[in-house]
Protein backbone atom coordinates (compact mmCIF):
# COMPACT_ATOMS: atom_id res chain seq x y z
CA UNK A 1 0.00 0.00 0.00
CA UNK A 2 1.03 3.56 -0.66
CA UNK A 3 1.91 5.95 2.34
CA UNK A 4 -0.13 8.56 0.70
CA UNK A 5 -2.13 9.87 3.57
CA UNK A 6 -5.14 12.49 3.25
CA UNK A 7 -6.56 15.41 5.95
CA UNK A 8 -9.10 16.98 6.23
CA UNK A 9 -9.08 19.55 8.49
CA UNK A 10 -11.85 21.26 9.30
CA UNK A 11 -11.92 24.83 10.81
CA UNK A 12 -13.70 27.73 12.28
CA UNK A 13 -13.10 30.13 8.87
CA UNK A 14 -12.16 27.70 6.00
CA UNK A 15 -11.45 23.61 4.87
CA UNK A 16 -8.33 22.40 3.93
CA UNK A 17 -7.69 19.06 2.67
CA UNK A 18 -3.96 18.01 2.28
CA UNK A 19 -2.49 15.00 0.63
CA UNK A 20 0.72 13.98 2.90
CA UNK A 21 2.75 11.58 0.60
CA UNK A 22 5.23 8.64 2.34
CA UNK A 23 7.93 10.93 3.32
CA UNK A 24 5.20 12.96 5.36
CA UNK A 25 5.76 15.84 2.83
CA UNK A 26 2.51 17.82 1.39
CA UNK A 27 1.76 16.69 -2.05
CA UNK A 28 -1.26 18.69 -3.01
CA UNK A 29 -4.14 20.45 -0.89
CA UNK A 30 -6.83 22.33 -1.40
CA UNK A 31 -8.35 25.18 0.61
CA UNK A 32 -12.10 26.64 0.74
CA UNK A 33 -13.28 29.33 2.98
CA UNK A 34 -16.88 29.55 3.94
CA UNK A 35 -19.59 32.15 5.58
CA UNK A 36 -19.77 32.92 9.09
CA UNK A 37 -23.33 33.75 10.12
CA UNK A 38 -24.59 36.36 12.87
CA UNK A 39 -28.29 36.02 13.59
CA UNK A 40 -28.05 38.38 16.50
CA UNK A 41 -25.87 39.49 19.03
CA UNK A 42 -22.96 37.23 20.36
CA UNK A 43 -24.66 34.12 17.88
CA UNK A 44 -22.54 32.70 15.54
CA UNK A 45 -23.78 29.86 13.28
CA UNK A 46 -22.51 27.71 9.64
CA UNK A 47 -24.27 26.02 7.37
CA UNK A 48 -23.17 22.96 7.59
CA UNK A 49 -24.64 22.17 4.21
CA UNK A 50 -21.77 24.33 3.17
CA UNK A 51 -19.39 23.06 5.16
CA UNK A 52 -19.46 19.63 3.31
CA UNK A 53 -19.67 20.88 0.16
CA UNK A 54 -16.51 22.46 0.84
CA UNK A 55 -14.67 19.08 2.23
CA UNK A 56 -16.30 17.36 -0.99
CA UNK A 57 -14.21 20.52 -3.28
CA UNK A 58 -11.45 20.60 -0.76
CA UNK A 59 -10.46 16.69 -0.85
CA UNK A 60 -10.91 16.81 -5.29
CA UNK A 61 -8.64 19.73 -5.49
CA UNK A 62 -6.07 17.74 -3.19
CA UNK A 63 -6.06 14.99 -4.80
CA UNK A 64 -6.06 16.72 -8.37
CA UNK A 65 -3.13 19.07 -7.77
CA UNK A 66 -0.81 16.28 -6.30
CA UNK A 67 -1.79 14.42 -9.33
CA UNK A 68 -3.40 11.12 -7.02
CA UNK A 69 -6.14 9.42 -7.18
CA UNK A 70 -8.16 7.87 -4.04
CA UNK A 71 -7.60 4.44 -5.14
CA UNK A 72 -3.93 5.44 -4.08
CA UNK A 73 -4.54 7.16 -0.96
CA UNK A 74 -3.93 4.36 2.04
CA UNK A 75 -6.07 6.39 4.86
CA UNK A 76 -8.14 9.52 5.44
CA UNK A 77 -7.46 11.51 8.52
CA UNK A 78 -10.44 13.91 9.96
CA UNK A 79 -9.86 16.83 12.55
CA UNK A 80 -12.13 19.84 13.38
CA UNK A 81 -12.87 23.00 14.76
CA UNK A 82 -14.49 21.67 18.27
CA UNK A 83 -17.44 22.22 20.38
CA UNK A 84 -19.37 22.92 17.64
CA UNK A 85 -22.51 20.76 16.87
CA UNK A 86 -24.81 19.72 14.40
CA UNK A 87 -28.57 18.11 14.85
CA UNK A 88 -29.20 16.21 11.57
CA UNK A 89 -32.07 13.82 10.69
CA UNK A 90 -31.04 10.27 10.66
CA UNK A 91 -33.42 9.54 7.42
CA UNK A 92 -32.23 12.08 5.21
CA UNK A 93 -29.24 13.00 6.75
CA UNK A 94 -30.39 16.96 6.99
CA UNK A 95 -29.44 19.72 9.56
CA UNK A 96 -32.36 20.68 11.12
CA UNK A 97 -30.51 23.96 12.14
CA UNK A 98 -27.26 25.71 11.64
CA UNK A 99 -24.68 24.47 13.17
CA UNK A 100 -23.67 26.43 16.23
CA UNK A 101 -20.44 27.41 16.69
CA UNK A 102 -17.36 27.20 19.63
CA UNK A 103 -17.66 30.87 19.92
CA UNK A 104 -21.68 31.33 20.20
CA UNK A 105 -23.00 33.04 23.60
CA UNK A 106 -26.70 32.07 23.10
CA UNK A 107 -26.52 29.56 25.97
CA UNK A 108 -25.09 32.11 28.84
CA UNK A 109 -28.51 32.28 30.66
CA UNK A 110 -28.84 28.55 30.57
CA UNK A 111 -25.18 28.21 31.93
CA UNK A 112 -26.12 31.04 34.56
CA UNK A 113 -29.51 29.33 35.36
CA UNK A 114 -27.44 25.71 36.19
CA UNK A 115 -24.66 27.48 37.62
CA UNK A 116 -27.28 28.77 40.25
CA UNK A 117 -28.69 25.49 40.72
CA UNK A 118 -24.83 24.65 41.99
CA UNK A 119 -24.29 22.34 39.26
CA UNK A 120 -21.28 23.79 38.25
CA UNK A 121 -18.91 21.26 40.61
CA UNK A 122 -20.65 18.64 39.26
CA UNK A 123 -19.92 18.98 35.45
CA UNK A 124 -16.23 20.12 36.12
CA UNK A 125 -15.56 17.05 37.88
CA UNK A 126 -17.13 14.68 35.45
CA UNK A 127 -15.61 16.45 32.49
CA UNK A 128 -12.91 18.78 33.03
CA UNK A 129 -14.60 21.92 31.79
CA UNK A 130 -16.73 24.60 33.02
CA UNK A 131 -20.63 25.84 32.63
CA UNK A 132 -19.47 28.27 29.65
CA UNK A 133 -21.25 28.61 26.34
CA UNK A 134 -18.18 27.40 24.73
CA UNK A 135 -19.07 23.79 24.94
CA UNK A 136 -21.71 22.01 23.21
CA UNK A 137 -23.86 20.54 26.07
CA UNK A 138 -25.84 23.36 26.05
CA UNK A 139 -25.93 24.38 22.41
CA UNK A 140 -27.45 20.73 21.83
CA UNK A 141 -29.76 21.55 24.31
CA UNK A 142 -30.93 25.04 22.68
CA UNK A 143 -31.50 23.00 19.54
CA UNK A 144 -33.56 20.43 21.02
CA UNK A 145 -35.55 23.33 23.04
CA UNK A 146 -36.33 25.62 20.00
CA UNK A 147 -36.86 23.70 17.08
CA UNK A 148 -40.48 22.74 16.92
CA UNK A 149 -40.65 18.40 17.82
CA UNK A 150 -36.92 18.28 17.93
CA UNK A 151 -36.44 16.90 21.58
CA UNK A 152 -39.34 14.67 20.75
CA UNK A 153 -38.03 13.29 17.66
CA UNK A 154 -34.66 12.88 19.33
CA UNK A 155 -36.26 11.12 21.76
CA UNK A 156 -37.76 8.49 19.01
CA UNK A 157 -34.22 8.11 17.70
CA UNK A 158 -34.87 9.87 14.50
CA UNK A 159 -32.19 13.05 15.26
CA UNK A 160 -28.56 12.50 15.51
CA UNK A 161 -26.04 14.81 17.21
CA UNK A 162 -22.76 15.10 16.74
CA UNK A 163 -19.32 17.64 16.35
CA UNK A 164 -18.27 18.33 12.98
CA UNK A 165 -15.94 15.23 12.51
CA UNK A 166 -19.37 13.22 13.43
CA UNK A 167 -21.37 14.90 10.90
CA UNK A 168 -18.59 14.54 8.35
CA UNK A 169 -18.11 10.91 9.20
CA UNK A 170 -21.80 10.13 8.68
CA UNK A 171 -22.03 12.41 5.27
CA UNK A 172 -18.60 10.50 4.15
CA UNK A 173 -20.17 6.47 4.95
CA UNK A 174 -23.12 7.63 3.38
CA UNK A 175 -25.09 7.88 6.57
CA UNK A 176 -23.39 4.12 7.72
CA UNK A 177 -20.96 5.29 10.34
CA UNK A 178 -22.53 7.63 13.52
CA UNK A 179 -19.05 8.35 15.75
CA UNK A 180 -16.71 10.61 16.98
CA UNK A 181 -13.01 10.25 18.86
CA UNK A 182 -12.37 10.66 22.58
CA UNK A 183 -11.01 14.16 22.01
CA UNK A 184 -14.04 15.50 20.05
CA UNK A 185 -16.77 13.69 23.12
CA UNK A 186 -14.12 15.48 25.97
CA UNK A 187 -15.77 19.25 24.74
CA UNK A 188 -18.98 18.65 24.74
CA UNK A 189 -19.78 19.17 28.51
CA UNK A 190 -21.90 15.34 28.93
CA UNK A 191 -18.60 13.07 28.61
CA UNK A 192 -16.88 11.44 31.92
CA UNK A 193 -13.52 11.96 31.07
CA UNK A 194 -12.43 9.41 33.44
CA UNK A 195 -15.14 6.98 32.78
CA UNK A 196 -14.47 7.35 29.02
CA UNK A 197 -18.29 7.43 28.40
CA UNK A 198 -21.25 9.54 28.07
CA UNK A 199 -22.82 10.53 31.59
CA UNK A 200 -26.49 9.37 32.21
CA UNK A 201 -26.69 12.17 35.02
CA UNK A 202 -25.39 15.10 33.03
CA UNK A 203 -27.36 13.95 29.93
CA UNK A 204 -30.33 13.88 31.84
CA UNK A 205 -29.48 17.35 33.50
CA UNK A 206 -29.74 18.83 29.45
CA UNK A 207 -32.14 16.87 28.54
CA UNK A 208 -30.35 15.12 26.07
CA UNK A 209 -31.37 11.46 24.87
CA UNK A 210 -28.06 9.40 24.75
CA UNK A 211 -29.34 7.69 21.65
CA UNK A 212 -28.31 10.75 19.21
CA UNK A 213 -24.94 10.44 20.58
CA UNK A 214 -22.36 9.00 18.58
CA UNK A 215 -20.12 6.14 19.12
CA UNK A 216 -17.00 7.23 20.62
CA UNK A 217 -13.59 5.36 19.58
CA UNK A 218 -10.22 6.06 20.08
CA UNK A 219 -8.32 8.77 18.00
CA UNK A 220 -6.94 5.97 15.49
CA UNK A 221 -9.34 3.66 15.16
CA UNK A 222 -11.83 2.32 11.82
CA UNK A 223 -13.90 4.80 11.28
CA UNK A 224 -15.81 3.48 7.87
CA UNK A 225 -14.96 3.85 4.80
CA UNK A 226 -15.77 7.05 1.92
CA UNK A 227 -18.76 5.86 -0.24
CA UNK A 228 -17.11 5.05 -3.68
CA UNK A 229 -19.06 7.45 -5.34
CA UNK A 230 -17.06 10.78 -3.57
CA UNK A 231 -14.06 10.36 -4.50
CA UNK A 232 -13.66 7.20 -7.44
CA UNK A 233 -12.77 4.87 -4.84
CA UNK A 234 -13.23 3.64 -1.28
CA UNK A 235 -10.60 5.97 1.16
CA UNK A 236 -10.50 4.29 4.83
CA UNK A 237 -11.05 6.81 7.42
CA UNK A 238 -8.44 5.99 10.28
CA UNK A 239 -7.78 9.26 12.30
CA UNK A 240 -10.09 11.50 14.28
CA UNK A 241 -8.98 14.07 16.94
CA UNK A 242 -10.28 17.55 17.45
CA UNK A 243 -7.86 20.33 16.33
CA UNK A 244 -6.00 21.50 18.97
CA UNK A 245 -5.11 17.91 19.92
CA UNK A 246 -4.25 17.30 16.33
CA UNK A 247 -1.80 19.77 16.20
CA UNK A 248 -0.51 18.08 20.12
CA UNK A 249 0.08 15.12 17.99
CA UNK A 250 1.17 16.48 14.66
CA UNK A 251 3.71 18.65 17.23
CA UNK A 252 4.56 15.24 18.59
CA UNK A 253 4.13 16.44 22.62
CA UNK A 254 3.66 12.59 23.64
CA UNK A 255 5.69 13.39 26.88
CA UNK A 256 4.51 14.99 30.28
CA UNK A 257 5.51 18.32 30.50
CA UNK A 258 5.43 18.57 26.62
CA UNK A 259 3.44 21.47 25.73
CA UNK A 260 2.03 23.17 22.50
CA UNK A 261 0.52 26.39 21.64
CA UNK A 262 -1.34 27.51 18.47
CA UNK A 263 -1.95 30.99 17.28
CA UNK A 264 -4.38 31.24 15.05
CA UNK A 265 -8.00 33.32 15.65
CA UNK A 266 -7.83 32.32 19.18
CA UNK A 267 -5.25 30.27 20.89
CA UNK A 268 -4.87 27.12 22.86
CA UNK A 269 -1.80 25.71 24.75
CA UNK A 270 -2.31 22.56 25.26
CA UNK A 271 0.22 20.82 27.84
CA UNK A 272 0.63 17.50 28.23
CA UNK A 273 -0.31 15.83 31.89
CA UNK A 274 0.03 12.14 31.17
CA UNK A 275 -2.12 9.41 32.22
CA UNK A 276 -2.39 12.37 35.77
CA UNK A 277 -6.13 13.86 35.13
CA UNK A 278 -4.99 16.75 36.63
CA UNK A 279 -7.63 19.17 38.23
CA UNK A 280 -7.24 22.94 37.94
CA UNK A 281 -7.28 24.85 40.45
CA UNK A 282 -7.13 28.12 38.22
CA UNK A 283 -9.37 27.71 36.04
CA UNK A 284 -7.98 25.35 32.96
CA UNK A 285 -9.88 23.03 31.27
CA UNK A 286 -8.63 19.00 32.15
CA UNK A 287 -9.26 17.48 28.38
CA UNK A 288 -7.98 14.15 26.30
CA UNK A 289 -5.16 15.36 24.75
CA UNK A 290 -5.39 11.77 22.59
CA UNK A 291 -6.39 8.08 23.21
CA UNK A 292 -4.61 5.21 21.60
CA UNK A 293 -5.14 2.04 21.85
CA UNK A 294 -7.59 2.31 24.71
CA UNK A 295 -5.04 4.31 26.67
CA UNK A 296 -6.22 7.95 27.62
CA UNK A 297 -3.40 10.82 28.20
CA UNK A 298 -4.54 14.02 29.66
CA UNK A 299 -4.00 17.56 28.89
CA UNK A 300 -4.28 20.87 30.76
CA UNK A 301 -6.00 23.24 28.55
CA UNK A 302 -5.75 26.87 28.46
CA UNK A 303 -8.13 28.97 25.69
CA UNK A 304 -7.97 32.42 24.56
CA UNK A 305 -10.07 33.74 22.60
CA UNK A 306 -8.81 36.32 20.62
CA UNK A 307 -4.89 36.12 19.22
CA UNK A 308 -4.59 36.88 15.37
CA UNK A 309 -7.97 38.38 15.37
CA UNK A 310 -6.43 41.54 17.37
CA UNK A 311 -4.24 41.81 14.47
CA UNK A 312 -7.11 41.48 12.50
CA UNK A 313 -8.72 44.28 14.05
CA UNK A 314 -5.65 46.24 13.57
CA UNK A 315 -6.54 45.44 10.15
CA UNK A 316 -9.59 45.71 9.33
CA UNK A 317 -11.17 47.65 12.53
CA UNK A 318 -8.55 50.30 12.99
CA UNK A 319 -7.09 49.94 9.50
CA UNK A 320 -3.30 50.36 10.45
CA UNK A 321 -1.94 47.90 8.52
CA UNK A 322 -2.92 46.97 5.00
CA UNK A 323 -1.55 43.02 5.81
CA UNK A 324 -1.06 41.09 8.91
CA UNK A 325 2.56 40.19 8.29
CA UNK A 326 3.28 44.14 8.63
CA UNK A 327 1.98 44.06 12.82
CA UNK A 328 5.32 43.19 13.77
CA UNK A 329 7.09 45.59 11.31
CA UNK A 330 5.06 48.51 12.98
CA UNK A 331 5.29 46.78 16.67
CA UNK A 332 8.94 47.08 16.70
CA UNK A 333 8.81 51.05 16.03
CA UNK A 334 7.17 51.62 18.95
CA UNK A 335 7.94 53.83 21.18
CA UNK A 336 9.79 52.12 24.42
CA UNK A 337 8.74 54.62 27.06
CA UNK A 338 4.83 54.33 26.02
CA UNK A 339 3.34 51.65 28.13
CA UNK A 340 0.05 50.63 26.45
CA UNK A 341 -1.78 47.95 27.11
CA UNK A 342 -4.41 46.18 25.22
CA UNK A 343 -6.76 44.10 26.66
CA UNK A 344 -8.56 42.20 24.10
CA UNK A 345 -11.69 40.72 25.70
CA UNK A 346 -13.32 41.32 22.32
CA UNK A 347 -15.98 38.30 23.10
CA UNK A 348 -15.19 38.53 27.01
CA UNK A 349 -12.05 36.52 28.25
CA UNK A 350 -11.48 32.78 28.46
CA UNK A 351 -9.14 30.88 30.26
CA UNK A 352 -7.95 31.62 33.16
CA UNK A 353 -10.33 34.25 33.73
CA UNK A 354 -13.72 33.08 32.23
CA UNK A 355 -15.46 36.41 32.34
CA UNK A 356 -17.82 36.55 29.34
CA UNK A 357 -19.25 39.98 30.21
CA UNK A 358 -16.12 41.62 30.32
CA UNK A 359 -15.45 43.86 26.71
CA UNK A 360 -12.29 45.17 25.24
CA UNK A 361 -10.03 48.07 27.02
CA UNK A 362 -7.14 50.02 26.27
CA UNK A 363 -5.10 51.51 28.66
CA UNK A 364 -1.65 54.20 29.18
CA UNK A 365 -2.86 56.37 25.98
CA UNK A 366 -0.91 59.48 25.42
CA UNK A 367 -0.75 62.76 23.23
CA UNK A 368 2.53 60.68 21.35
CA UNK A 369 0.52 57.20 21.63
CA UNK A 370 0.02 56.21 17.82
CA UNK A 371 -0.55 52.66 15.05
CA UNK A 372 2.79 51.68 16.29
CA UNK A 373 1.52 51.49 20.38
CA UNK A 374 -1.80 49.91 19.15
CA UNK A 375 0.42 47.34 17.35
CA UNK A 376 2.65 46.24 19.91
CA UNK A 377 -0.24 46.16 22.30
CA UNK A 378 -1.82 44.29 20.20
CA UNK A 379 1.19 41.40 19.65
CA UNK A 380 1.73 41.87 23.58
CA UNK A 381 -1.46 40.97 24.43
CA UNK A 382 -1.18 37.60 23.18
CA UNK A 383 2.39 37.21 24.64
CA UNK A 384 1.09 38.55 28.23
CA UNK A 385 -2.18 35.98 27.91
CA UNK A 386 -0.06 32.80 27.10
CA UNK A 387 2.21 33.53 30.21
CA UNK A 388 -1.05 33.98 32.46
CA UNK A 389 -1.74 30.45 30.85
CA UNK A 390 1.61 29.12 31.64
CA UNK A 391 1.46 31.01 34.98
CA UNK A 392 -1.96 29.07 36.09
CA UNK A 393 -0.24 25.53 34.39
CA UNK A 394 2.44 25.65 36.97
CA UNK A 395 0.14 25.92 39.69
CA UNK A 396 -1.71 23.54 39.15
CA UNK A 397 1.28 21.16 38.16
CA UNK A 398 4.26 20.46 39.70
CA UNK A 399 6.01 18.92 36.57
CA UNK A 400 5.35 21.88 34.28
CA UNK A 401 7.95 23.20 35.96
CA UNK A 402 10.51 26.25 34.70
CA UNK A 403 11.76 24.61 32.01
CA UNK A 404 8.91 24.47 29.86
CA UNK A 405 9.67 24.68 25.90
CA UNK A 406 6.80 25.77 23.82
CA UNK A 407 5.92 24.33 20.77
CA UNK A 408 4.11 26.66 18.45
CA UNK A 409 1.84 26.86 15.64
CA UNK A 410 -0.61 28.62 13.77
CA UNK A 411 -0.63 31.82 11.31
CA UNK A 412 0.47 33.97 13.96
CA UNK A 413 3.60 32.46 14.37
CA UNK A 414 4.68 33.31 11.24
CA UNK A 415 5.45 36.97 13.26
CA UNK A 416 9.40 36.58 14.18
CA UNK A 417 8.79 39.90 16.75
CA UNK A 418 5.76 38.05 18.01
CA UNK A 419 7.35 34.95 18.58
CA UNK A 420 10.67 36.59 20.06
CA UNK A 421 8.27 38.77 22.35
CA UNK A 422 6.77 35.79 23.57
CA UNK A 423 9.48 34.07 24.56
CA UNK A 424 10.98 37.72 26.71
CA UNK A 425 7.59 37.60 28.47
CA UNK A 426 7.14 34.20 29.18
CA UNK A 427 10.82 33.84 30.19
CA UNK A 428 11.30 30.47 28.43
CA UNK A 429 12.74 29.00 25.47
CA UNK A 430 9.60 29.50 21.96
CA UNK A 431 10.41 26.74 19.46
CA UNK A 432 8.64 27.05 15.62
CA UNK A 433 8.82 23.46 13.71
CA UNK A 434 9.30 23.73 10.03
CA UNK A 435 6.17 22.45 9.71
CA UNK A 436 3.50 24.67 10.08
CA UNK A 437 0.88 22.34 9.42
CA UNK A 438 0.98 20.40 12.03
CA UNK A 439 -2.93 20.51 12.77
CA UNK A 440 -3.16 18.50 9.36
CA UNK A 441 0.01 16.30 10.02
CA UNK A 442 -1.00 15.21 13.01
CA UNK A 443 -4.76 14.29 11.75
CA UNK A 444 -2.59 12.06 9.15
CA UNK A 445 -0.40 10.41 11.13
CA UNK A 446 -3.51 8.95 13.04
CA UNK A 447 -4.49 7.60 10.36
CA UNK A 448 -1.22 7.01 8.37
CA UNK A 449 -0.05 4.77 11.46
CA UNK A 450 -3.31 3.29 11.92
CA UNK A 451 -3.08 1.67 8.55
CA UNK A 452 0.78 0.43 8.89
CA UNK A 453 1.71 2.40 6.35
CA UNK A 454 3.27 5.70 8.40
CA UNK A 455 5.89 5.13 11.33
CA UNK A 456 4.89 4.41 15.30
CA UNK A 457 4.81 8.01 17.71
CA UNK A 458 8.73 7.19 18.52
CA UNK A 459 10.12 7.48 15.27
CA UNK A 460 7.66 10.74 14.05
CA UNK A 461 8.31 12.30 17.07
CA UNK A 462 12.17 12.38 15.54
CA UNK A 463 11.17 14.21 12.21
CA UNK A 464 9.63 17.07 14.47
CA UNK A 465 12.20 19.47 13.06
CA UNK A 466 13.45 22.71 14.64
CA UNK A 467 12.75 26.16 12.09
CA UNK A 468 13.96 28.38 15.21
CA UNK A 469 14.74 28.92 18.63
CA UNK A 470 13.29 31.87 20.12
CA UNK A 471 15.02 32.53 23.41
CA UNK A 472 14.38 35.08 26.07
CA UNK A 473 16.61 38.08 26.37
CA UNK A 474 14.54 40.90 27.73
CA UNK A 475 16.15 42.16 30.99
CA UNK A 476 14.70 40.87 34.25
CA UNK A 477 13.09 43.52 35.78
CA UNK A 478 11.77 44.95 32.20
CA UNK A 479 9.98 41.96 32.02
CA UNK A 480 8.74 41.95 35.68
CA UNK A 481 7.32 45.94 35.62
CA UNK A 482 5.74 45.13 32.08
CA UNK A 483 3.82 41.96 33.80
CA UNK A 484 3.03 44.11 36.75
CA UNK A 485 1.34 46.94 34.17
CA UNK A 486 -0.60 43.67 32.11
CA UNK A 487 -2.13 42.60 35.46
CA UNK A 488 -2.95 46.05 36.35
CA UNK A 489 -4.76 46.37 33.22
CA UNK A 490 -6.85 42.64 33.35
CA UNK A 491 -8.24 43.56 36.74
CA UNK A 492 -9.45 47.01 35.65
CA UNK A 493 -11.13 45.32 32.60
CA UNK A 494 -13.11 42.69 34.53
CA UNK A 495 -16.55 42.72 34.76
CA UNK A 496 -16.61 41.72 38.77
CA UNK A 497 -14.18 43.98 40.29
N1 LIG B 1 2.68 37.55 9.92
C1 LIG B 1 1.68 37.61 10.79
N2 LIG B 1 1.79 38.35 11.92
C2 LIG B 1 0.79 38.40 12.83
N3 LIG B 1 -0.38 37.73 12.69
C3 LIG B 1 -0.55 37.00 11.58
C4 LIG B 1 0.45 36.91 10.58
N4 LIG B 1 -0.01 36.08 9.61
C5 LIG B 1 -1.26 35.69 9.99
N5 LIG B 1 -1.59 36.24 11.18
C6 LIG B 1 -2.85 36.04 11.92
O1 LIG B 1 -3.06 34.63 12.03
C7 LIG B 1 -4.46 34.33 11.91
C8 LIG B 1 -4.66 33.21 10.89
O2 LIG B 1 -4.07 32.02 11.34
P1 LIG B 1 -4.74 30.58 11.07
O3 LIG B 1 -3.87 29.60 11.77
O4 LIG B 1 -4.97 30.43 9.61
O5 LIG B 1 -6.12 30.80 11.87
P2 LIG B 1 -7.53 29.98 11.90
O6 LIG B 1 -7.21 28.53 11.69
O7 LIG B 1 -8.10 30.26 13.27
O8 LIG B 1 -8.40 30.56 10.81
C9 LIG B 1 -5.17 35.59 11.51
O9 LIG B 1 -5.93 36.04 12.63
C10 LIG B 1 -4.05 36.58 11.17
O10 LIG B 1 -4.39 37.88 11.63
O1 LIG C 1 -10.74 26.20 13.94
P1 LIG C 1 -9.76 26.89 14.83
O2 LIG C 1 -8.34 26.65 14.43
O3 LIG C 1 -10.11 28.35 15.01
O4 LIG C 1 -9.89 26.17 16.30
C1 LIG C 1 -11.07 26.27 17.02
C2 LIG C 1 -11.00 25.47 18.32
O5 LIG C 1 -10.97 24.09 18.10
C3 LIG C 1 -12.15 25.83 19.22
O6 LIG C 1 -12.07 25.16 20.45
Amino acid sequence: MSGFVLAIDQGTTSTRAILFDGEMTIAGSGQKEFAQHYPASGWVEHDPEEIWASVVTTVKAALRKAGRKASEVAALGITNQRETIVVWDRATGKPIHNAIVWQDRRTAPLCQKLKKQGLEKTFTRKTGLLLDPYFSGTKIAWILDKVKGARKRAEMGELLAGTIDSFLIWRLTGGKVHATDATNASRTLVYNIRENAWDDELLAILRIPARMLPQVKDCADDFGSTEKSLFGAEIRILGVAGDQHAATIGQACFEPGMMKSTYGTGCFALLNTGGDLVRSKNRLLTTIAYRLNGKTTYALEGSIFIAGAAVQWLRDGLKVIGKAEQSGKLAATADPTQNVYLVPAFVGLGAPHWDADARGAIFGLTRNSGPAEFARAALESVAFQTCDLLDAMRKDWKEASAKTVLRVDGGMVASDWTMQRLADILDAPVDRPTILETTALGAAWLAGSQAGVWPAAGTFAKKWVLERRFKPEMDTSVRAAKLAGWRDAIRRTLSTQ
